[in-house]
């Protein structure tokens, strides 16, 4: 068995980042930039209105001075022609003011009468986006991170209609087992509903990857090798279940059989200890353990950096800090990852595990909003004690 730590180290020195391709800005979100891109101009272009009011010359910005209205600047139609001293250009929020030191009255904080207005008081701020204020042309950005819609907002002030991303990677999901029927199906008597398919769907895209579900394996060395066959062109195929030492725990021998290099097999984590990983071919594979949670917890310390890495991102999963809820007992020889809930705290969040720890129990899963890390051989450990966690 080897550690955590070296296991993510493993999976990660496994994939390097996917090739680039070009879509357009509307198919952006959750995407990773595969280079910089440069703003292809300055924004705001122009000294621009951020009021509705009027736009008076610095020369003129005195309390009480009376000015004559002369012409208008709209968003999108600026005034031309000139503004002779004494004059007020009427003007609304967005419009380029005119190319001289001037500011931007509120039409609050004028009397108006006819064509004249009078300032009532000294004005206070300008009221005017400067040129270049939030960027200038050829300024870079490249957020390593997935693009959000904040960042999709800039990209395409920055006139970005294209994007080069890395590709999602597609992965195929294979879960094995003589006990599984798909959900709406009705299981025999001894028979359960496949949970682990729509649970790693659900992480696999969450991770910007391109999930491709394939039917369940049976426990025969002939249908898993069938249905690993049509795992073809997929960049990591992803199995769940039949990874122990079981008689009917078929995937690490199937896999070994049609090409699988091996990087490692067992974990000292719990859940998740039979976890393997390696190369298939042209593709990476990582057995789950098939219990659910098992799955669940090596879907967010290994696959979901995995997919990062083959985006392009460093992926290492960032853990927190809270405080113990609960006196908890020491841990043997395996990190324990228990299901936790988060409430307010002082200092620091307060974490408190559930009783309830089964790798198989899928409704505590779904209530915890995260993972109390427990280090191998952790001592005994008080309420109130700083523990580390991975937030769900
Ligand atoms: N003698 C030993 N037995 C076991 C060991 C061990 O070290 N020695 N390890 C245990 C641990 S830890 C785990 S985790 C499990 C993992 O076993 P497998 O990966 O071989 O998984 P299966 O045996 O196929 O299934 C385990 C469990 O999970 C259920 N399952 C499987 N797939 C799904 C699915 N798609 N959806 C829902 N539930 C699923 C399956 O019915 C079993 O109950 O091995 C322990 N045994
Ligand atoms: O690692 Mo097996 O991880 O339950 O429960």
């Amino acid at each position: 068995m080897i550690s955590v730590a070296a296991a993510l180290d493993q999976v990660l020195a496994l994939a390097s980042p996917l090739a680039p391709e070009t879509v357009p800005l509307a198919e952006g979100l959750g995407r990773v930039l595969a280079a910089p891109v440069h703003a292809r101009l300055t924004q705001p272009p122009f000294d621009a209105a951020a009021m509705d009011g009027y736009w008076i010359a610095a020369e003129d910005a005195l309390p009480g001075a009376v000015l004559a209205v002369t012409g208008e600047a709209a968003a999108g139609h600026a005034h031309q022609g000139a503004l002779p001293p004494g004059h007020a250009l009427r003007i609304f929020t967005g419009a380029p003011c005119p190319a001289r030191p001037g500011r931007v009255i509120p039409q609050e904080d004028v009397i108006r009468e006819g064509d004249r207005i009078t300032l009532a008081s000294l004005p206070g701020a300008p009221h005017i986006r400067p040129r270049g204020g939030d960027f200038s042309e050829g300024a870079p950005f490249f957020p390593r991170r997935p693009l959000s819609h904040r960042d999709l907002g800039l990209l395409a002030a920055m006139n970005i209609a294209a994007l080069d991303v890395h590709r999602r990677p597609v992965v195929a999901i294979v879960t094995t087992g003589d006990e599984l029927v798909m959900p709406g199906e009705t299981p025999g008597p001894d028979q359960i509903i496949c949970s682990n398919s729509f649970l790693l769907a659900g992480a696999v895209t969450r991770a910007g990857g391109i999930a491709r579900m394939l039917p369940i394996a049976r426990d025969t060395e002939a249908s898993l090798r069938a249905v690993l066959s049509k795992a073809r062109g997929a960049d990591l195929v992803l199995t769940s279940g039949g990874a122990s030492v079981g008689d009917h725990d078929l995937v690490g021998k199937v896999a070994a059989e049609i090409g699988l290099e091996r990087a490692f097999w067992k974990v000292a984590m719990k859940p998740g200890k039979p976890l393997m990983a390696g190369r298939l071919g042209k593709a990476l594979m990582l057995g789950l353990p098939g219990n659910p949670v098992a799955a669940a917890v090596c879907a967010d310390l290994f696959l979901a950096p995995l997919l990062a890495r083959f985006q392009g991102l460093e992926g290492r999963p960032s853990t927190a800090w809270a405080r113990l809820g609960c006196d908890l007992p020491a841990e043997g020889a395996r990190a324990h990852y228990q299901r936790a809930r988060l409430t307010p705290g002082e200092d620091l969040p307060i974490l408190t595990p559930f009783a309830q720890q089964d790798s198989a129990a899928l409704r505590v899963l779904a209530e915890a909003d995260a993972l109390l890390i427990r280090p191998a051989h952790d001592p005994a450990r008080r309420a109130g004690e700083r523990v580390e966690y991975l937030p769900l």
